[in-house]
């Protein structure tokens, strides 16, 4: 399947701070992909990159099967959106007349406007300057600016760190629909909830190093089956192994009739990064 996106050795150093350290991968065509990791493990750093807003130190760097700096010709520029912390928006300027102006930069038809603002649950605030939103609404703004020309290629920097879980959810769901209409998504993020909700593949990003890079379900059943948890009628738990021991004591507890709830503890990608990298997200 074509890439979109190939890193081969990408290093990048800030003075004598190194914030990659030899990262390679590919972004398939179609994708999402996930760089989830905590603070200061590198992700806006290599968002940066991807987009021609930093220069890395060695590697190289492909988008659409071109040396990265070559995004900053206006015409390949159009077939991506950015999401970063930089918003470019115009404070004085209403919702509405920000987004028109993009519109005009993008030859998009002013009625997208308003799907995108349905999108990020924008539409009452359509004509309020962008110097009266909230934090979490200016970022709202910035995303239906990212999505409004429906790019080839999306990136994402912690898409909804500033949101409530509706907002979220209702943001997600216009994220998967946006891929299924063919955006390829990259996008960072700290909350592993988001990156299990979108990311066909999720990389672990530590101390500039990719640690694993699967899809979700594959990194989750790396780290080992699942226990199970018993709540029994004395509300007392017991928590028994998922082999022979574990079903003998479920069907006792079953045949006495002392059995209230069975819980699957399902290992969660939080557990994995712990694991491996003694560091919670
Ligand atoms: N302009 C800069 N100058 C010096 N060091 C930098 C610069 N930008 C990033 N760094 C360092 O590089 C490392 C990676 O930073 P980066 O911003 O990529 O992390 P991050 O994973 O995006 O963190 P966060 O979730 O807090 O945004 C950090 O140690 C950071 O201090």
């Amino acid at each position: 399947m074509e890439n979109i996106i190939e890193v081969n050795s990408l290093v990048k150093s800030f003075g004598d701070k190194l914030a990659l350290k030899d990262v390679d991968f590919n972004v398939r065509k179609g994708e999402t992909i996930g760089f989830l990791g905590p603070s200061g493990s590198g992700k806006t750093t290599t968002i940066k990159i991807l987009t021609a807003q930093l220069a890395a130190t060695a590697g190289d760097v492909r988008v659409f099967g071109e040396p990265v700096h070559l995004l900053k010709d206006p015409a390949r520029m159009k077939k991506i959106g950015i999401l970063t912390d930089n918003s470019g928006l115009y404070d004085r300027l209403t919702v509405q007349d920000n987004l028109a102006l993009y519109a005009d930069l993008y030859d998009v038809g002013k009625e997208r406007i308003r799907n995108v603002l349905e999108m990020v649950s924008l539409t009452d605030e359509e004509r309020t300057p962008v110097k009266k939103l909230s934090k979490g609404m200016k970022q709202r703004v910035t995303l239906a600016r990212a999505i409004l020309h429906k790019p080839a290629l999306l990136f994402l920097d912690e898409p909804t760190s500033a949101l409530d879980p509706t907002t979220t959810k209702h943001i997600h769901e216009g994220l998967r629909e946006l891929n299924r209409e063919g955006t390829t998504i990259f996008l960072t993020t700290h909350d592993m909830n988001e990156a299990e909700a979108l990311c066909d593949r999720v990389a672990f990003l530590h101390d500039g190093e990719i640690k694993l890079l699967d899809t979700p379900q594959n990194l989750r059943t790396m780290s080992g089956s699942p226990s199970i948890s018993l709540l029994l009628k004395d509300k007392t738990t017991v928590t028994v192994e998922p082999d022979e021991s574990g079903a003998a004591a479920i069907s006792g507890y079953m045949a006495s009739g002392n059995l209230l709830t069975i819980h699957s503890n399902e290992p969660t990608l939080g557990d994995l990064f712990v694991q491996l990298t003694g560091r919670n997200l």
